[in-house]
């Protein structure tokens, strides 16, 4: 892990994403570090999803910068920055299920392999996400978390540097959380630098990441999940004054 004084992995400054009359994003500067998996956490509407799709270049800021890097990467499309290294599961799951899991894999493994190397790498990227099922079964004849796995997995087959993962445990029962949690720890402890959307506390708590909070579009708290937690203006707005 490097040290809190090197520069960030990713960074963006002074973000505003306006629709209409409605600031999505409102000035949002957050800095993510080479290494860490960092919290996202906010009430609906804070402008999560939409600092993902900032990042990613599916949306454009109105105003400000995103720096990737070091080099600033505002004016870059989507599937260029996936070249350098940018991957994200979005909130929606995006499995096709009259599918095979294989099938599934295949298209974003053959931006970077050849046909016969697919079979081999899509059994790693499997065994990576601890995903014991059979590259030849329909999705929708997988259980939900195993879905979800797969989604990560299809995030990963571009062997990226920065994971963002938007709810990866919604619609997951406890068992299948906590195993998600591992499934992350592993891809971190294998130098992926993790950002993740949450809602479930738990989770949260359990990954030990930096965790940041947005509010109306702009950064309200940053530190520890447990600095978070007991935070009683983060309590206020977001967790409830418990
Ligand atoms: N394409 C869009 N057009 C208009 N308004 C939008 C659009 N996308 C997001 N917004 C608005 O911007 C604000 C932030 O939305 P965003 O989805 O980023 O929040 P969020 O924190 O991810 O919320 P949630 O936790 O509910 O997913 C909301 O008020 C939302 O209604």
């Amino acid at each position: 892990m490097n040290m809190p004084s090197s520069p960030p992995l990713l960074e963006v400054r002074d973000v505003v994403k306006a629709y209409g009359g409605v600031r999505a994003l409102n000035g949002l500067n957050l800095s993510v570090r080479q290494g860490e998996i960092h919290c996202i956490l906010g009430p609906n509407g804070a402008g999560k999803s939409t600092f993902f799709k900032t990042i990613m270049g599916t949306e454009r800021p109105t105003t400000g910068r995103v720096f990737y890097k070091g080099q600033d990467v505002t004016r870059l499309p989507a599937y260029a920055r996936a070249r350098r290294g940018l991957s994200v599961k979005f909130q929606n799951l995006r499995t096709f299920g009259d599918l095979s899991v294989l099938q599934n894999l295949y298209p974003a493994l053959r931006r970077r392999f050849s046909p016969p190397e697919i079979p081999g790498k899509a059994e790693e990227l499997l065994a990576r996400v601890r995903l014991d099922v059979s590259p030849d079964r329909l999705v929708k004849h997988i259980s939900h978390g195993q879905q979800q796995w797969l989604a990560i997995a299809t995030a990963m087959a571009s062997e990226p540097d920065l994971l963002l993962l938007d709810e990866p445990t919604a619609g997951l029962g406890p068992e299948e959380t906590h195993l998600t949690a591992e499934i992350i720890r592993d891809l971190n402890a294998a130098k992926v630098t993790v950002v993740v959307i949450e809602h479930d506390m738990g989770f949260i708590r359990s990954l030990c990441g930096r965790t940041s909070v947005l509010h109306y579009g702009a950064l309200f708290a940053q530190g520890t999940f447990e600095e978070m937690a007991a935070d009683p203006r983060v309590q206020k707005i977001y967790l409830g004054t418990e």
